[in-house]
């Protein structure tokens, strides 16, 4: 705390919200993992858009509300579960936990109130179901992915990942009260981007992977059929994005749209895999690739979604 903020609280004044970096509040923030949550709000947003139906605008930013606290909880719920290899991944060693600001029994009891607190939230505000898929996807996150597959499996990625897919499907949800086809293409437009999206990274992040003994797939199977996967994944998401074009969803602006931004997306995906290397595998120019192919996998989602919207709120 400040010395000013001191002297406000000796004098009674109420303490101002203190969020400069290593304060308490900044890192209650920084369990819910607020970076990753921007395109999780984002995708879940834009399920709850076009979706077909109407729901109340305070209603709908209760729903939007909840799913960022749902993702948030469960980061906070995964930090508690991985305090000891966080503790030893560079990337993660500050965080709260292992650094030792905040008791991981306090975290815990953070995470799952919070959990708790966002599905009774949205089944009051929205329905049942769309509780239901919330708490399915708290579960994915922290039960399969985080303390079954993580440790265990170089898919942890593949399966586990599908945490993340929910948002726009909870987001439909929340509105219609129903699971049909569109939202599912959702779901899988995600399931499949995740692999490359996290792939790339891993390929220049997989030291602390391995230092940890996490079995992330450069750490098992190594970089070059790391790479492989990418463009699997990214060759698999190709059609799959423009989908909802196909099925009727939504106009050829979106069609169009979904499928340059996956022949972009291919085209960093083979940069990757075309990235020289040494004889011992380490590559001659710093992962230059795989880090434009992760940088691009958070545009890609971003623009698509955006106009998956914009499609839906011109032309239907
Ligand atoms: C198992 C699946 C996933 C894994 C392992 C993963 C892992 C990571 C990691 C390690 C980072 C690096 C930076 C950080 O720690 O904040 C990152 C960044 C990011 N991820 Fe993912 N991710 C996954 C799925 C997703 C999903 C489903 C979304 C949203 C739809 C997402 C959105 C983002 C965003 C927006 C960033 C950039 C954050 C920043 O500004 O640094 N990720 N991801
Ligand atoms: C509504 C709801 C619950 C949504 C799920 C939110 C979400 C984006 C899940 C994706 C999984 C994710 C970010 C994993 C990060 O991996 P990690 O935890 O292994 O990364 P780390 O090494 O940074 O801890």
């Amino acid at each position: 705390m400040s010395d000013m903020a001191i002297i406000d609280q000796a004098r009674g004044a109420p303490a101002p919200l203190d969020l400069s970096p290593g304060s308490e509040v900044r890192d209650w923030f920084t369990l819910l993992k607020p970076r990753v949550l921007s395109l999780v709000v984002y995708s879940g947003v834009a399920g709850l858009l076009v979706a077909p139906g109407h729901l109340h605008p305070v209603l709908a930013v209760t729903a939007i509300l909840c799913i960022a606290l749902a993702a948030g909880a469960a980061g906070a719920i995964n930090m508690w579960y991985d305090r000891d290899i966080d503790a030893v991944m560079r990337r993660t060693a500050n965080r709260p936990i292992p650094a030792g600001r905040i008791e991981p029994g306090s975290a815990l009891a953070y995470g799952v109130a919070l959990s708790l607190f966002s599905v009774v939230v949205m089944g009051l505000a929205t329905n049942w179901l769309a509780a239901g898929v919330l708490t399915g996807s708290i579960l994915f996150y922290t039960v399969i992915y985080t303390a079954w597959l993580k440790r265990r499996t170089p898919q942890n990625i593949v399966i586990g990942g599908a945490a993340g897919a929910f948002p726009p499907l909870i987001g439909w949800v929340a509105v219609t009260g129903s699971i049909t086809l569109e939202p599912l293409i959702l779901f899988a437009i995600i399931f499949f981007w995740t692999p490359p999206h996290f792939w790339s990274l891993s390929l220049w992040a997989h030291a602390d992977y391995a230092r940890a003994g996490v079995p992330m797939l450069p750490v098992v199977a190594g970089p070059r059929e790391t790479r492989r996967q990418i463009v699997l994944y990214t060759v698999l998401l190709l059609p799959l994005a423009p989908l909802p074009w196909f099925l009727g969803m939504t106009s050829a602006v979106y069609g169009v749209t979904a499928l340059a931004l996956g022949l972009w997306f291919l085209k960093h995906a083979v940069a990757v895999l075309r990235d020289a290397q040494d004889e011992k595998g380490a590559t001659l120019n710093n992962d230059a690739a795989a880090r434009a192919c992760f940088k691009y996998s958070i545009s890609y989602l971003f623009v698509l979604f955006g106009v998956l919207v914009l499609d839906h709120l011109v032309f239907s």
